[in-house]
């Protein structure tokens, strides 16, 4: 076995060339085998096998930078980077990370998660080093869909310009999650297919060169027809265009060549886009023939690719919200779906399927994605954008500047709030409320469950301003769901527990965890009043008003940061009426990037469980007896 002895770039450079493919079905063999008990970006990693191997074959990590854009595709660089033996760990609390980490490794020199960073980011070291007279490779790596991010294209443009020495490495398999979607897309179709043009150059120069004395210079003439020749064969080719040097199309799973391709980059002066053509989950033929459903995958079964059986119990909130969206739109022509590139993590598939001329994937776009959902709405259209609170930070100017400014009627669905589990810190959708809270205009408001998700969507497609619905990509609590849909009273909570001891306001999921607390402190004898509190904006200020008058202790619960929270808005609300006298305790994310695990140990470690409520509560009453 050749892996068991690569633990280093450097060791990996002892192999030979022709040893490189061994390797690669071995590390192919590796994420199979490792993935099926763990999960994970299964089919992104699969692709970039012989691409991975290349680079860390050729470039001199981590002298030279290497960025991994969205960095779900960073596996096989973890491998070769002296952590295949975390890899039982991978994604699961305290161990290893899915993305890069620059504390797991000097070779992670740049982390990622979101999209489209890597650029910019590789911009800024190229600068760095060129400013301090230094001569290292800057490579980032980048998916043909992280390339339709908003963020790319201002790198190109800039990077383009300046003529740095930077190596951009696009790899493309056509695939976002979803297939990708874009006239960038479209091109690449075409700068993939020409391979007469790089065959009509190779036979042109061979020709030239054949022709003693005249040819060389000559060669020089004819390098301006085949740059011609390029631009008649290949229309468009825009990376040239933008100052790029353009190297490619290369078979990404052929390592001579890419090996080729590579050494000729680095040696390119100025920015060079070398355009590698993969195929997602290629040598795992489940992978290969739907990377879509093994872009990120549970545990499974490697002989089949059959995926461990989840247990029944209630639909996941995503999949109640899809199937809303499809009731809702049938009675309601001017509902529109958009998605920035998440229609199968958002569960728009049915919406899709039953009304495709009404389903906007527009790409990993958020900023195009959130203003052209105010676009829609200026005319009439009821846009309904589903898109993950962590994704919805890439749009936020666009929230502010023109839905909520403008107040159009655009309806956020805000999937994946509160803490999503094995993605960890760069995805956790727990800002949201702290993000949009501040703007004018805006509704926000989370369900306790799942019937209650769906009247909360058939209230947002029926409300005349910017409203924002969240909900997590949990189960629901296993209610029955009405047959008829009814409208949510904007601003108004529900009491669904009586208790005159304490009072705890908990906020959308929060609420089931809340009742069990309270269970947990009447066995004590404290009797808590269980508040379902539905909005984050507006507040219920009559139910405020009443456990003031009551002079009520007051918990509030929240799976989102503390800081400009619900909970914030609860304080906010009594300082300003002077209630100084009232006793108001805030649970939620304290102020530092909670990594991945289960959701249930992010709870845990910041004591959003029955448990850590209830003690938390315990400890308020026993102060009060010892002062009174
Ligand atoms: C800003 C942002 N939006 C959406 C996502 C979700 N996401 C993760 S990977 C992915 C597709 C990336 O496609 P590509 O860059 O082509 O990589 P591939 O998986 O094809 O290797 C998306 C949409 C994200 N990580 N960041
Ligand atoms: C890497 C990335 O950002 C996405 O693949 C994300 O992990 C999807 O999350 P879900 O699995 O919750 O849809
Ligand atoms: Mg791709």
């Amino acid at each position: 076995m050749l892996l068991e002895q690569i633990n280093s770039p450097d060791q990996l450079k002892r192999l030979s060339v022709e040893e490189l493919p061994k390797l690669a079905e071995e590390i192919r063999q590796f994420l199979i085998e490792s993935l099926s008990k763990t999960g994970g970006h299964l089919a992104s990693n699969l692709g970039v096998v012989e691409l991975t191997i290349a680079l860390h074959y050729l470039f001199d990590s981590p002298r030279d930078k290497m960025l991994w854009d969205v960095g779900h595709q960073a596996y096989v660089h973890k491998i070769l980077t002296n952590r295949r033996e975390m890899f039982p760990t991978l994604r699961q609390y305290k161990g290893l990370c899915g993305f890069p980490k620059m504390r797991e490794s000097e070779h992670d020199v740049w982390e990622t998660g979101h999209s489209s960073t890597s650029l910019s980011g590789a911009m800024g070291m190229a600068t760095a080093r060129d400013l301090k007279g230094e001569d290292n490779k800057v490579i980032a790596i980048i998916g043909d869909g992280a390339l339709t991010g908003g963020m790319a294209l201002e790198a190109l443009n800039h990077i383009g310009e300046t003529k740095k020495d930077l190596i951009v490495i696009l790899n493309d398999n056509e695939m976002s999650i979803s297939p990708n979607v874009g006239a960038l897309h479209n091109h690449l179709a075409r700068l993939r297919t020409n391979k007469s043009y790089n065959k009509i150059k190779e036979e042109v120069e061979q020709l030239l060169m054949k022709i003693p004395t005249v040819g060389a210079p000559f060669a020089k003439t004819v390098e301006r027809i085949k740059d011609s020749l390029k631009y008649l064969v290949v229309s468009g080719v825009l990376f040239e265009t933008l100052g790029f040097t353009y190297i490619g199309p290369v078979d990404g799973h052929k390592l001579d060549e890419l090996m080729e391709s590579l050494r000729l980059a680095g040696k390119t002066k100025g920015p060079v886009l070398v355009h590698v053509v993969t195929k997602k989950g290629y040598g795992y033929k489940p992978a290969e023939n739907d990377s879509v459903v093994y872009h990120g995958v549970g545990t499974y079964k490697i002989e089949s690719g059959a995926f461990q059986k989840k247990a029944g119990g209630a639909p996941a909130y995503p999949a109640v919200f899809g199937d809303t969206l499809v009731r809702l739109a049938a009675n309601d022509e001017r509902i529109v779906a958009v998605t920035p590139a998440m229609l199968t993590g958002s569960k728009l598939e049915k919406f899709q399927a039953a009304y495709p001329d009404r389903c906007f994937d527009v790409g990993i776009a958020e900023q195009h994605a959130v203003t052209f959902a105010a676009g829609l709405a200026t005319q009439g259209i009821k846009p309904v954008l589903a898109i993950y609170s962590t994704f919805l930070q890439r749009g936020y100017d666009q929230v502010v500047h023109d839905v909520c400014r403008q107040n159009l009627p655009v309806v956020f669905a805000i999937d994946r709030a509160g803490f999503v589990g094995e993605d960890g810190e760069t995805h956790q959708g727990i800002y949201d409320i702290s993000f949009l809270r501040n703007q004018p205009n805006l509704v926000i408001m989370m369900p306790k469950d799942e019937n209650e998700l769906q009247h909360m969507l058939y209230t947002a497609v029926n409300h005349d301003g910017p409203i924002a619905v969240r909900y997590s990509k949990e189960a629901g609590v296993g209610v029955p769901m009405d047959e008829e849909f009814r409208v949510i009273p904007i601003g108004k909570s529900e009491c669904v527990r009586e208790g005159n001891d304490v009072a705890i306001l908990a906020f959308g999921n929060m609420v089931p965890i809340a009742l069990a607390a309270s269970e947990r402190l009447a066995a004590d004898g404290i009797e808590a009043r269980v508040i379902n509190a539905r909005f984050a904006k507006p507040l219920d200020t009559e139910c405020l008003d009443e456990l003031a008058r009551e002079q009520i202790p007051v918990f509030t619960v929240e799976e989102a940061c503390i800081a400009g929270g619900f909970g914030s808005a609860v304080l906010e609300y009594y300082a300003a009426q002077e209630q100084v006298g009232m006793v108001v305790k805030v649970l939620g994310v304290p102020d530092y990037y909670v990594e991945h695990g289960s959701i249930a140990e992010q709870r845990a470690e910041v004591g959003l469980t029955p448990d850590a409520i209830a003690e938390e509560v315990r400890r308020h009453v026993a102060q009060k007896i010892q002062k009174a």
